[in-house]
């Protein structure tokens, strides 16, 4: 492993509409454990040296700190605002980095993530400068025209993109040194946006983002997977 400074901003500043849940999404259980510490135990379970910066909405901080004691958790997590967009919580999360070194962005919803991606985006963000995961698409795709017809497109020239998304720290700050487009979603469109190629690496398609409710009993199943 390389001695470079390693970070992982895990941005969980949003507020789950489309889960349709009285609590963030964030912090719903799944396995009796709230999905965020999951997320952030991937990240240890990769290294414990690594800084984990965790952006969370400005008003459930409370509730977080109220949910680690209850849950015993103690990972050392660097805890800060989030903003009203996911490019504006990242930006805060980039905030807190002062040093050199590689920075993995990743979705605190996506506790799948496996050691061996994070491993590999950090080893492919240290050598080209940006690291992102996609996985190939599984359905045939079809895109809609403006006069309401469609038609098919070739699906091997498309990829779904996840997270974590990683990159040299200067780059990405300087990156988000920018004003926000409504392209930006996510930080690949921002680094692209900032004239830089984008570097795809394999994912994995447990990697999944917890979205919707069918999502929570998909995440138990991929749970009790993962711990065998
Ligand atoms: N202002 C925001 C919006 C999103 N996110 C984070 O970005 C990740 C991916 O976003 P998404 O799944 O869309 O989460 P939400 O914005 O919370 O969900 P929704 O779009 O359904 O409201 C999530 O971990 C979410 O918490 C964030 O940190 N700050
Ligand atoms: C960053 C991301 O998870 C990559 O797939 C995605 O772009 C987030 O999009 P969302 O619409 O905000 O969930």
């Amino acid at each position: 492993m390389s001695n470079k400074q390693k970070y992982a901003v895990i941005v969980a500043g949003g507020s789950g509409s489309r889960m349709q849940s009285d609590i963030p999404k964030q912090f719903l259980l799944v396995d009796q454990l709230p999905i965020l510490m999951h997320t952030i135990n991937a990240f240890y379970a990769y290294s414990s040296e690594i800084n984990v910066i965790v952006v969370l909405p400005s008003a459930e901080i409370p509730y977080w700190h109220e949910l680690c004691t209850k849950h015993r958790f103690d990972k050392k997590v660097t805890v800060t605002a989030g903003g009203a967009s996911r490019f504006q919580s990242v930006k805060n999360g980039l905030s807190i980095i002062k040093d050199s070194g590689l920075v993995a962005i990743h979705d605190g919803v996506r506790p799948f993530v496996s050691t061996a991606v994070i491993q590999q985006s950090f080893a492919v963000a240290e050598q080209k400068g940006n690291a992102v995961v996609a996985v190939p698409m599984k359905d045939s795709l079809r895109q809609v025209n403006q006069d309401d017809t469609n038609n098919s497109v070739d699906r091997a020239a498309f990829r779904i993109i996840q997270t974590p998304q990683t990159f040299q720290t200067e780059l990405l700050i300087g990156a988000y040194d920018t004003p926000e487009l409504t392209t930006f979603t996510d930080d690949a469109s921002v680094i692209e946006h900032a004239g830089h190629a984008i570097h795809l690496i394999d994912g994995t398609y447990e990697n999944i983002k917890i979205t919707t409710p069918e999502d929570l009993p998909i995440a138990e199943v991929l749970l009790k997977r993962k711990n065998g």
